[in-house]
């Protein structure tokens, strides 16, 4: 039997990057991870001052890794983020434009993602939503504005700084058939960003329309938490086709996702529905489904609010992983029961031509 790829995380969290004391899968530094059949490939990220002193690591891990059963061959690399293209040489944030809503040239329809509340997991339903809708063969791009916590490059296995050659437009990244953008790709790393309004404002707006996003079927825009300032001007500045709220069972987010509805409904966005995430959890033994926080709670409260349930996604342990160790389900795990879900839910808008 061939290695698992959360074999090769497992052995890969056995080694401590020396410099900063952490695991170097926890520390981020694990990247482009594959594993086909006997071979892994994977890339081990750090910055140029340390490069030097890496390298002991990565023949540890390379040997860590090789000595795992089913492991025939590994291919490890260290990159340093001095040979990624520059950062762009640009204004982050800056004064917003005045002016109304505006078509993001090239892109056909925009979907925000949203929560009332952190942690339910909307830039995971974000990112394997997007990996499904460029499964089913569209072309998909992937907005992260959760400026709290972008999370999105670390989900979808994108690392370094996107160029900008011209110093005006910026080339986003691209992994797993999604274009991406993050506000967290022009910050620098470990940097506390203290966004105020109108540079925030102007941040968002340089990522809709600076960004060279291509000719898109749709792009996913994953919103912080809340009820704030980017909700605001994303419906204002741009043209939202709908919103998908995500809430976990329990009553208190649903409660913030009801506030969440209020918001958009004042803000003439349509809600497209509601996805219930951590509805039941899976047994990663034995596969026994509990409900733990009760069933058809939400589908009671979705109904209640007049939108439509348009899934209920499992606490699984492999959601997390899989996005952990950048490949979301969808894309490592295409034949698990959340992948298909979230394929399900893919086809399903793409049929009502919302995606
Ligand atoms: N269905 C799930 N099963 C298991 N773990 C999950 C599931 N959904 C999300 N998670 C995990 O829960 C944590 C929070 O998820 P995520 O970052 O997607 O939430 P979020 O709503 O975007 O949070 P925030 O907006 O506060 O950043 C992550 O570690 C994620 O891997």
């Amino acid at each position: 039997m061939s290695a698992t790829r959360e074999d090769v995380l497992g052995a890969l969290r056995g080694i401590i990057d020396p410099v900063g004391g952490k695991d170097i899968v926890t520390a981020g530094m694990v990247r482009a991870l594959t594993v086909e059949g006997g071979t892994v490939r994977f890339v081990l990220e750090t910055d140029p001052a340390r490069a030097a002193r890496m390298e002991p690591t990565l023949a540890e891990a390379e040997a860590k890794v090789k000595a795992l059963p089913g492991v025939a061959q590994v291919s490890a690399v260290l990159t340093a983020h001095a040979s990624a293209p520059k950062p762009p040489d640009l204004k982050i944030g800056g004064h917003p434009k005045p002016g109304g809503p505006e078509k993001v040239p090239g892109v056909e329809r925009i979907i925000a993602i949203a929560s009332g509340k952190g942690g339910v997991g909307k830039s995971t339903v974000s990112a394997n939503l997007a990996c499904a809708l460029a499964a089913e063969g569209r072309r998909v791009g992937l907005l992260d504005a959760d400026i709290y916590g972008p999370s999105q490059p670390r989900m979808l296995g994108v690392s370094g700084r996107p160029a900008s050659p011209d110093g005006k437009t910026i080339l986003p990244l691209r992994n797993h058939g999604v274009t991406l953008m993050s506000l967290g790709l022009l910050t620098q790393e470990n940097e506390a960003v203290v966004w105020r309004g109108p540079m925030l404002m102007g941040a968002l707006q340089q990522m809709l329309f600076q960004v060279q996003w291509g000719a898109l079927d749709v792009l996913i825009v994953d919103l912080p938490p809340g009820t704030g300032d980017v909700q605001m001007t994303l419906a204002q500045k741009t043209h939202l086709d709908g919103a998908i709220m995500v809430s976990t069972p329990q009553d208190v987010a649903l409660l913030d996702a009801r506030k969440g509805i209020d918001m958009f409904n004042k803000l003439k966005t349509p809600i497209f529905g509601l996805i219930e995430n951590m509805s039941m959890h899976v047994c990663s033994n034995c596969g026994h489904v509990e409900h733990i926080f009760g069933h058809g709670g939400v589908a009671a409260e979705a109904e209640k609010m007049g939108v439509p349930l348009l899934a209920e996604l499992p606490l699984d342990i492999n959601i997390r992983t899989t996005s952990d160790g950048g490949a979301p389900i969808v894309v490592s795990q295409p034949d698990s029961a959340p992948a298909q879900a979230f394929r399900a839910l893919a086809r399903n808008l793409i049929a009502e031509g919302r995606a």
